[in-house]
């Protein structure tokens, strides 16, 4: 067994870092400090209410995870943003990282994003930012233009990321806070079993991914609720949430509560508990699978090469995994099921046929070698 170094808590995986492309993984150098969030009162709330109290501890133990660094802004103190849309979740998240921040020494600065697409998104996303300015945070709305790719909510949610990531390169800040809980875990988990995406659907979302924190994976929706109620505050009901058109909606009002019924009131930890499971082995047979491609792997022209007999002689999942590492590491391509096979029949089925051509890759067989090649615009 290969020797893997002791990590701690879950994170996505970063780009596979082989020898064949030293400086994977590196961290960008940050632009420079942006006046947007000036450095302030951290707002810090006295007398917070039990719930909040409680609520602050996860994001203090979130942001003490090795895969946070926080980083000061200059001379300031490091700054961490709150992905606020005006729902229970992130104003209880907004109002626990107030009471957060003098135990962190950090700032927080809440982020409402306005995708512009419901008539009133302005005035909710105004009243989500005075609502967050009275925990003492710094506020800022960012309109986005929702292009039409991947369906409306698709479309919403690259312009947010996008957002969000500008942001944090405008600030300096050194993570962002999204307010997921353990029930979104839940139904992540359930659908991604329900299309099918395989093992790795398990996994759920990361607390950790890259700048993202997701602080309350492990809190139900009911504390934000209960939060935000014993603050006295009302909250933004998305009318999306209840919208029986988006299969996420239907996720979470008509199967789990069936779920619930049929299986016992615990089934949404039971799902939660199962992705953090499963995002512990995945993590950990990725960590060593990386090794072994340190040692399979060589660069090649526009991309690299692995050694066939290496991939032949392991079994089809180590092999399979080695595939899509490869893909998602050099090329930050995820490859579909039937991508990874193909490219494994061209190890365990080769009659000679040509290469494979997959967006943005071709992999062909060159004597003993796989080898993969950028073929088009990467999309990393
Ligand atoms: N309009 C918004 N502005 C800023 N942050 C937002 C906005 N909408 C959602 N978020 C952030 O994302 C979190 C999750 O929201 P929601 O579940 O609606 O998003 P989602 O589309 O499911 O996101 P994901 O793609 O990450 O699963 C919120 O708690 C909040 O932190």
């Amino acid at each position: 067994m290969l020797p893997v170094a002791p990590r701690s808590g879950s994170r996505d995986r970063p780009p596979v870092s082989t020898s064949c492309r030293k400086g994977w993984g590196r961290r960008v150098a940050w632009g420079t400090v942006a006046d947007t969030f000036p450095a302030s009162d951290s707002g810090v709330q006295r007398n917070a209410p039990r719930t909040v109290h409680r609520l602050s501890r996860e994001i203090i133990r979130a942001l003490s995870n090795r895969d946070v660094v926080l980083e000061r802004v200059g001379d300031e103190v490091p700054l961490v943003l709150v992905a606020v849309s005006g729902g229970p979740d992130s104003l209880a998240l907004a109002a626990a990282a107030a009471h957060a921040a003098p135990v962190l020494g950090v700032r927080f600065a809440a982020v409402i994003v306005d995708h512009g697409l419901q008539s009133g998104s302005a005035a909710v996303a105004e009243r989500a930012a005075e609502t967050v300015r009275r925990f003492g945070l710094q506020a800022t709305v960012e309109t986005v233009a929702v292009g039409d790719d991947g369906g409306p909510e698709g479309a919403a949610r690259a312009a947010r990321y996008a957002a969000l990531d500008a942001a944090l390169r405008r600030t300096g800040a050194s993570a962002v806070l999204l307010g997921h809980t353990l029930d979104d875990q839940a139904e992540t988990v359930l659908l991604g079993l329900a299309r099918g995406s395989g093992a790795g659907s398990l996994k759920g979302m990361a607390e950790v991914t890259g700048r993202l924190v997701r602080p309350f994976l492990s809190v139900r929706r009911d504390d934000t609720h209960a939060a935000v109620a014993e603050l006295g505050l009302d909250a933004w009901d998305d009318p999306h949430n209840v919208d029986a058109s988006f299969t996420r909606a239907r996720v979470r009002h008509r199967v789990l509560p069936v779920l619930e019924d049929e299986l016992g009131p615990g089934i949404a930890e039971a799902l939660a508990r199962t992705a953090e499971q499963a995002r512990e082995d995945s993590d950990a047979f990725d960590e060593m699978i990386e090794e072994f491609i340190e040692e399979i792997c060589e660069p090649a022209e526009a991309g690299l090469s692995v050694d066939i007999g290496a991939l032949a002689a392991n079994p089809a999942a180590i092999r399979n995994r080695i595939i899509r590492l490869v893909a998602r590491g050099e090329f930050g391509t995820s490859l579909s099921r039937a991508h990874t096979l193909a490219i494994a029949a061209l190890v365990t089925e080769w009659k000679g046929q040509g290469p494979i051509d997959i967006p943005g890759i071709r992999v062909s067989r060159n004597g003993g070698r796989l080898v993969f090649t950028a073929t088009g615009s990467l999309s990393h």
